[in-house]
């Protein structure tokens, strides 16, 4: 299952995803060839509907492609077992989407123990890791055992990241981390998740609609120059004719 493949993080060969939806019209989105460098960070951009969360839910094995190949760190995802991508993506992949996913009534440090947990890789200076987590991300330490329902969206957003880097990702996917964020917050948040990104050398994908955006980043992908999205209405029944 792993191959020796220098330097690439990611590797997306002739996928194809095709949703039906019940309003009798099919969607298909192909991904012809792309690949991210280990190490390197890319701001992902495209028209709506262009595919670009479906690619982040292809590469964090929310979705299991139907046809093709996604090598992430040398593995091929789709030979793996539902437990084997899960444990896969608790190990290598950290995931800030738009709507964070932390659990509200538990606090910031069970919210990143919980990642922890799930990787299976025991940490024994967990927590000096998140008191330095915290210090890096700005955010003070008394919040550190208050529910995450009772934090300020700005700060949510920074235990999400806190949650994603906890088991040093090799890889990060980001989804519209920033929409509700200010100008000032804006630009903290971008800062820090680039230093932090580039302090331990992760590879991030980051999709944003967002394009002031991209003057974070060296490397600006729109979507379109490697997948194609096609509508069509489904077929009637026999039995309709
Ligand atoms: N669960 C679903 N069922 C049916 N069709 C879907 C589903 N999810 C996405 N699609 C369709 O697939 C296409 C790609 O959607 P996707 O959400 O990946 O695009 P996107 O680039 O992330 O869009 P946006 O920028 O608006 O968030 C769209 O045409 C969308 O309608």
């Amino acid at each position: 299952m792993k191959t020796v493949e220098n330097n690439v993080a990611i590797n997306v060969v002739d996928v194809v995803h095709k949703y039906t939806s019940s309003q009798d019209l099919d969607t298909q989105l192909s991904f012809k060839q792309w690949v991210v460098e280990q190490g390197q960070q890319v701001f992902l951009f495209g028209d709506s509907g262009s595919g670009k969360s479906t690619l982040l839910n292809l590469l964090s094995g929310i979705l299991a492609p139907q046809q093709g190949t996604i090598r992430l760190l040398g593995t091929d995802i789709g030979q793996l077992s539902n437990n084997q991508r899960d444990r896969f993506r608790a190990e290598n992949i950290g995931v800030v989407f738009q709507q964070f996913n932390l659990i509200p009534y538990l606090s910031v440090a069970k919210n990143v123990e919980l990642a922890v947990y799930l990787a299976k890789s025991p940490k024994p200076d967990l927590d000096k890791t998140i008191k330095q987590l915290m210090l890096a991300l700005k955010l003070p330490s008394t919040l550190l055992n208050m529910p995450v329902a009772n934090l300020s969206i700005g700060q949510q957003q920074r235990v999400a990241i806190m949650r994603a880097f906890i088991n040093s990702p090799k890889l990060m996917l980001i989804d519209e981390p920033t929409s509700a964020l200010d100008n000032s917050a804006k630009h903290a948040f971008m800062t820090l998740l680039l230093e932090m990104c580039q302090r331990h050398n992760t590879t991030m994908v980051f999709v944003s609609h967002d394009l002031e955006l991209k003057r974070y980043f060296s490397l600006h992908t729109d979507i379109a120059s490697f997948c194609q999205a096609q509508s069509s209405r489904q077929l009637p029944s026999q039995e309709e004719n």
